[in-house]
């Protein structure tokens, strides 16, 4: 893999006058850049969203700023959380003319982009991904979300933020699990979307990415470009943009099962990904090997591949009850989204029932 050097590169999204800058660069966040980012939104009307664990650790920097923290933790992806940075919002004075910053991972950048798209009817917002999984998904594309019991993302808009932030040296504060969380959704891309990708990563391990700036930032670019890609084509995700959701009705169901406590996203959507290959090889649309190859890297990246503890098949039936509110779904079907080869996904709509009975197969496997 291409190793870069330490210097800024700057993507951009091109979406008619909701356009913006991807800026990737190592040391690029800090006390002052921060602070300035704030000056030119006009600081007594900008507001910093960020989550417990990171005021703990920036408090030097953020605590001159106007700045509402929530609990770390997907449990913040929520309707009542959402509505008390609303009401924060109010008594801070921001105006409809304000802006917010999203600085955090992709909780964060999930509930604060909501806040943004609703406050006032919609005010501007930046984002400042700190973990890798909002570096290389969610803070770019504009899908912003809370979640309800029922499922996960279930109430939210499509709301671009003006630029994205990345500062791989934020990637710092983050504990392995988070790594491997963030490095699920890499794992998509170079599986669904890029087999050269996909070849490159199964050199490395989890402990490589993590220890050689070098390696990662290409990466967290090559996994930009191809989002970027496919959200110019598809913002509203309704055609291609499906197919970055990839292992994600699975996961989301797993996520929402466990009432959000047991399993990460990546984790979830690391066994969506698992299945769905092994699935793969029953229709003849990867062999063996190739299958094998892809439970390999995702246990390699310390990602699960199955479930961790059996499951009776009631359980299975309410875990798969979740898929009744995927996003993707009609009335009766659901976009079954699997692969054209290694490499290259393709997405067909299949009858629930059908969707149902070859996941909960898979669920029951010992
Ligand atoms: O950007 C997209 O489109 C994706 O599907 C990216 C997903 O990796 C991401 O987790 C997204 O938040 C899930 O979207 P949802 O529409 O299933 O809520």
């Amino acid at each position: 893999m291409q190793k870069s050097e330490n210097e800024k590169t700057t993507l951009n999204l091109k979406l008619d006058n909701r356009s913006y800058p991807i800026h990737i660069e190592p040391g690029s966040i800090n006390s002052e850049s921060l602070r300035q980012l704030v000056q030119q939104s006009d600081a007594g009307n900008c507001v910093i969203i960020t989550d417990h664990h990171l005021y703990d650790i920036y408090s030097d920097w953020l605590k001159m700023l106007k700045v509402i923290v929530v609990k770390a933790g997907e449990s913040s992806k929520d309707i009542c959380v959402y509505e008390s940075v609303l009401e924060q919002m109010i008594k801070l004075g921001i105006s409809r003319t304000g802006t917010i910053i999203a600085f955090g991972g992709g909780v964060i950048g999930d509930l604060a982009g909501f806040v943004a798209a609703t406050y006032m009817r919609g005010i501007d917002f930046y984002q400042i991904p700190t973990s890798l999984l909002a570096m290389v998904d969610s803070s770019i594309g504009g899908k912003v979300a809370v979640n309800l019991s029922s499922g996960k993302n279930l109430v939210g808009t499509f709301y671009q933020p003006k630029a994205v932030y990345i500062d791989p040296l934020l990637l710092k504060t983050l504990d392995k699990r988070e790594w491997a969380n963030g490095m699920a959704e890499v794992l998509k891309y170079a599986i669904g979307f890029d087999r050269e990708f996909f070849d490159e990563l199964s050199k490395y391990t989890l402990t490589d990415i993590m220890a050689d700036e070098q390696l990662l930032i290409p990466i967290i670019a090559r996994c930009c470009k191809i989002k970027i890609d496919v959200v110019e084509q598809d913002e509203k995700d309704m055609g291609i943009r499906n197919l970055l959701n990839f292992g994600h009705t699975i996961g989301h169901a797993i996520e929402a099962h466990y009432n959000y406590e047991k399993y990460l996203h990546g984790e979830g959507i690391a066994i969506g990904m698992a299945i769905k290959a092994k699935l793969a090889v029953d229709s003849g649309l990867l062999n063996e090997a190739e299958m094998e190859r892809i439970l390999e890297v995702i246990s390699k990246y310390d990602l699960p591949i199955k479930l961790s503890d059996m499951m009776t098949k009631e359980e299975v039936d309410q875990l798969l009850s979740y898929i009744i509110h995927d996003k993707k779904r009609q009335v009766e079907e659901v976009e079954w989204i699997t692969f054209k080869k290694l490499g290259q996904l393709e997405s067909k709509p299949e009858k629930i029932e059908t969707f149902i009975e070859q996941i909960s197969k898979e669920l029951l496997k010992a």
